[in-house]
């Protein structure tokens, strides 16, 4: 683990955690999804931005990729002084990408997340074709857990999931790539959102009521940061995956309903509600909304 800092002498050593994604000028996904959740579970996020995308809640216009050293400098620059008790991985956009991300998760032995982005919920892609086997048999084995959602986990198996048992099968073959704990997220499914954890021997289903709404956008980033933060305080995996599992269900159900098309979720749900409690007549500290 590239830890380090507890000799730095501060009063308070907060757990820390990196994310390695592209930047949504909408805020609702990518590095600031993975920042904002990181705040909210009270963990010192870090940043290396892969790639900057203009993007609002109903498109993405354009996208940039930053140079392979550029990125590489970013996640020595944070590790070598700051460290991370986790990270994570969003948009990656290209092979050449994937692999320098993949020699400083080895560098710098972390313990890491993959969120394998492909498609933005508008539909744009965010990962060239020509990454899916970069991905495959570079980073995948280096990750700790990762959380395909259904459409990410059909690529990375080369076949349909309709149902629950293909989501199985789908988690177990993704774990033999070499993945230590899979998440098949049912987002993208018609009925319950439901979740398939594997970690080898284990199978459990991680269920909640599908929420109506047009807001999911960054569901994904959020999701994968959140697991990440519970990581990087200490939590076991699975239970990392059930606390994120709860944190994105009612950050959807708060989203704050902003923007025209897919609009993001509330990221700060439990200091909202600390924020605006009324207590013994009191308006809380901004008051109701
Ligand atoms: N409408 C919904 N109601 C409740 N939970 C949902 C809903 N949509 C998604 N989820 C949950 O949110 C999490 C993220 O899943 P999803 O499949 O939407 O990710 P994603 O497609 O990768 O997101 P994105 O690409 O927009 O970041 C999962 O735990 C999923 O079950
Ligand atoms: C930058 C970025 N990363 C990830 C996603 C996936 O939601 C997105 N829309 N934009």
């Amino acid at each position: 683990m590239s830890r380090r800092g507890d000799e730095e002498g501060n009063r308070r050593v907060s757990p820390r955690a990196l994310t390695i994604a592209g930047s949504d000028s909408g805020a609702g996904a990518g590095i600031q999804a993975d920042l904002k959740t990181f705040a909210a579970l009270e963990v010192y996020g870090l940043s290396a931005i892969t790639a900057i995308t203009a993007q609002n809640t109903r498109s993405v216009y354009a996208a940039y990729e930053l140079p392979v050293e550029l990125i590489e400098a970013q996640i020595d620059a944070v590790l070598e002084d700051i460290g991370a008790d986790a990270a994570k991985t969003g948009m990656l956009a290209s092979p050449q990408i994937i692999e320098a991300v993949a020699g400083r998760v080895r560098k710098w032995n972390l313990r890491l997340v993959v969120d394998p982005v492909m498609r933005a919920k508008s539909g744009d892609a965010l990962l060239q074709s020509d990454a899916v086997q970069a991905l495959r048999s570079q980073l995948l084995p280096l990750a700790e857990v990762i959380t395909p959602n259904l459409p990410e986990a059909e690529i990375l198996v080369g076949g349909p999931i309709d149902t629950l048992e293909d989501m199985r099968e789908a988690a177990r073959r993704i774990h033999a790539l070499g993945v230590q704990h899979v998440v098949v997220k049912g987002g993208h499914s018609s009925g319950e959102p439901i979740d398939v954890y594997f970690d080898g021997q284990q199978f459990v289903e991680l269920r909640s009521q599908r929420i109506k709404t047009a807001h999911t956008h960054g569901t994904g980033c959020t999701f994968s940061a959140a697991i990440t933060a519970l990581l990087a305080r200490g939590l076991p995996v699975e239970k990392a995956v059930a606390g994120a599992k709860r944190y994105i269900t009612e950050a959807i159900r708060q989203a704050p309903g902003i923007g025209h098309g897919h609009g993001p979720v509330e990221h700060f749900w439990q200091w909202r509600q600390l924020a605006t409690s009324t207590d013994a007549g009191s308006e809380g500290l901004i008051g109701a909304s």
